[in-house]
């Protein structure tokens, strides 16, 4: 766990010093779009049109946030369009590294040993945190951008005429309720359960755990007379909960400490997690060896021996 600072790599944990021991995400660093015709998008530089070959995405299968684009990728057909690699599960005092191992998939574009050297390949003098996923422009030689929620927009619609396939999970007449619904699910959930596990008082573990239960119950209850988080269609904001949701009680309730209930306790949401989990090509999305390995051996201030505990057994293909 690290960062880059002008360029040069320190091995530093987060610091909850100065906020109560509240964990604070930093925002992203580059928040460029690709766009049909490489006009600018809603922020950044323009100069990054659709194109198939062009792109390349680096993940972490562990990770929730890149899973998100994994998804994406694999709903939209972009595989053959948008080329990945895969970093190894562990995340140490070098941050993410392309060591050998099963699943790990190497960087062909600069041949980088740790992800912070796609950083500095872009911006040599980079201040801020190393984070998956990123998404490269092979022309151009760049990072295009490291923000999830912006790279699975650019994916839904802007390979659209390049050869992604057929699919809308951000309907222009849903739009306003899929951000309302995404702004609540991410404080309280996406990053709740790491505000839950990162925090370093019992005043702020108690205040995110509450909070996360609180908006998991209010979900429950609004998955008891609807199907989809907005009704009868999927859409991105359940992706956007599923990536957490999948994770939950193999890693979050125990290691994070996200404890008052786990996914398989609450029937709807527990349904609706296998309901999206058996949607054709979302499992090959999801590395149960990748996700435990990652979380229990990386986070040493949290489990100090790195051990990975052999359960629970989750039953996802089970009907729904
Ligand atoms: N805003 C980013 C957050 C990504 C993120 O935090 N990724 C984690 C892995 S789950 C990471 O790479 N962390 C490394 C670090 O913070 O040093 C996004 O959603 O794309």
């Amino acid at each position: 766990m690290g960062l880059l600072v002008d360029g040069q790599w320190q091995d530093k944990w987060y610091d909850t010093e100065a906020s109560g021991g509240r964990f604070e995400r930093e925002d992203a660093g580059f928040r460029n779009w690709v766009t049909v015709d490489g006009s600018a998008g809603p922020s950044g530089q323009g100069g990054f049109q659709a194109e198939a070959n062009r792109y390349h995405l680096y993940v972490s299968l562990a990770c929730p946030w890149a899973n998100r684009t994994t998804i994406f990728r694999q709903l939209k057909g972009l595989e053959d369009i948008i080329s990945m690699s895969v970093v190894h599960p562990f995340m140490g005092d070098k941050g993410w590294t392309f060591a050998e191992g099963t699943g790990v998939v190497a960087d062909p574009i600069i041949n980088a040993s740790y992800l912070y050297e796609v950083y500095t390949a872009a911006e040599p003098n980079y201040t801020g945190r190393v984070t998956v996923p990123i998404l490269w422009d092979k022309k151009t030689n760049t990072i295009v951008s490291n923000e999830s929620a912006e790279i699975i927009r650019m994916f839904n619609s802007a390979f659209d005429d390049v050869g992604a396939v057929v699919g809308d999970f951000l309907p222009s007449d849903a739009i306003v309720e899929i951000d309302e619904i995404n702004a609540f699910i991410y404080d309280a959930i996406n990053n709740g359960v790491y505000k839950t596990g990162f925090a370093t008082t019992q005043e702020a573990y108690e205040d995110a755990v509450i909070t996360l239960f609180d908006a998991l119950d209010t979900l429950e209850a609004r998955l008891a007379v609807q199907r989809y988080l907005l009704g009868d269609r999927i859409t991105e904001a359940d992706w956007r909960l599923f990536t957490t949701l999948v994770r939950f009680d193999a890693v979050y309730v125990g290691h994070f400490k996200c404890n008052i209930r786990r996914i398989v306790d609450y029937p709807n949401l527990w349904g609706y997690l296998r309901d999206l989990y058996q949607v054709p090509g979302i499992k090959d999305t999801v590395n149960m060896d990748h996700i435990k390995a990652h979380y229990y051996t990386s986070h040493t201030t949290i489990n100090p021996t790195g051990v990975i505990p052999a359960g629970p057994v989750i039953e996802f293909d089970k009907p729904h």
